[in-house]
């Protein structure tokens, strides 16, 4: 794994010695937004009207933030509209391939690339920094929409709502002050949380990471123990931001990412929780648990030197999830 500086490829591993062995996640370069008609949205520039056909999504099926954008997708009846290429679930030197030899990695759809890093060059042939999933294409100006996975799914959830019909809407004006807290801590905490516990290398960086996750998770509990979802009787934005990370928690972060001070199967509300959103029409479509566990143990050496894929628990998904 690598990342781009002005065009070229470096292969570097994260830098945690400027850090004091944090792993710090950087910023997202490409900012702008799909609307209705065109206009600008809250950051970059205009020009992306939404229309069937235009847009293509580049996703990991393994990974978190890209799968967000893989649910929206479902659940908002934009299959047919927006195409996806999936890469390889094994991200090494040459950063996320398309190859092919991995049941359900497509290669690229649109130009028969091999690299990710290709397309972010197609945009900018200057591009630095990390080359991540997932990205939003557009076909028509040939160029990167966006690579910010909360962004995107804010755009799927209402800007294509004028095509499809599809008026669900996990971003409601009403809960917003809510959505938006919850987000801030489950970011930080648990969605970003399990990545610093498992990334660090100092044991500061791990404690300092490791506890906060674990706080979060018994708070989410008690939540869930009132509500039904996360801001009340309403499935919303903060809900499928918390499920695509706890979907891996017990096959991935528990043990590769050393988040073990409980499974996530302990805490009965949030397991039900989990269980209620994968149940729900369209969404275990998005789920590649081949990708999911073979991604994570192949691709950091750093942490599972001898790529070992462990055996795993078999979770059964379609139990009835007794949340009603
Ligand atoms: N802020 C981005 C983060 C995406 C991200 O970090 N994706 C990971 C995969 S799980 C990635 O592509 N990492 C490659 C790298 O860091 O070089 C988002 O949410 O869209």
């Amino acid at each position: 794994m690598g990342q781009l500086v002005d065009g070229v490829w470096h292969d570097t591993w994260y830098d945690t010695k400027s850090t004091g062995g944090r792993f710090q996640r950087s910023t997202t370069a490409w900012r702008n937004w799909i609307t209705p008609d065109g206009a600008p949205g809250p950051t970059g520039e205009g020009g992306f009207a939404a229309e069937s056909g235009r847009y293509h999504l580049y996703v990991c099926l393994a990974c978190p933030w890209a799968h967000r954008t893989l649910i929206y997708r479902a659940l908002k009846d934009l299959t047919a509209h927006i195409g996806i290429s999936t890469v390889h679930p094994d991200m090494l030197a040459e950063g996320w391939e398309f190859r092919t030899d991995f049941p359900g990695a497509t290669g690229d759809r649109l130009f028969g690339l091999p690299y990710l890093r290709d397309i972010y060059l197609r945009a900018d042939p200057h591009a630095s920094g990390r080359v991540t999933v997932p990205v939003l294409w557009d076909r028509e100006r040939n160029t990167i929409v966006s690579n910010e996975s909360a962004e995107i799914i804010r755009m799927l959830n209402s800007a294509f709502d004028g095509l499809t019909g599809n008026r669900l809407d996990f971003y409601p004006s009403d809960l917003r002050p809510r959505i938006d807290a919850l987000n801030n801590r489950i970011y930080d905490t648990v969605n970003n949380g399990v990545y610093k516990a498992g990334f660090a290398t100092t044991q500061k960086a791990y404690d300092e990471a490791v506890h906060p996750l674990f706080d979060s998770l018994d708070w989410l509990e008690e939540i869930l123990g009132r509500n039904r979802y996360l801001t009340g009787d309403r499935l919303t934005e903060a809900d499928w931001r918390l499920f695509t990370t706890a979907l891996r928690f017990d096959l991935v972060y528990h043990t590769h990412f050393k988040c073990n001070r409980k499974w996530l199967r302990e805490y009965p509300n949030l397991w039900g929780w989990t269980r209620e959103l994968y149940q729900i029409p369209g969404v275990a479509e998005t789920v590649n648990f081949d990708h999911i566990v073979r991604h994570y143990h192949y691709s950091h050496e750093t942490i599972n030197p001898f790529r070992i894929i462990p055996i795993n628990p078999v979770i059964d998904w379609a139990e009835p999830h007794g949340r009603g």
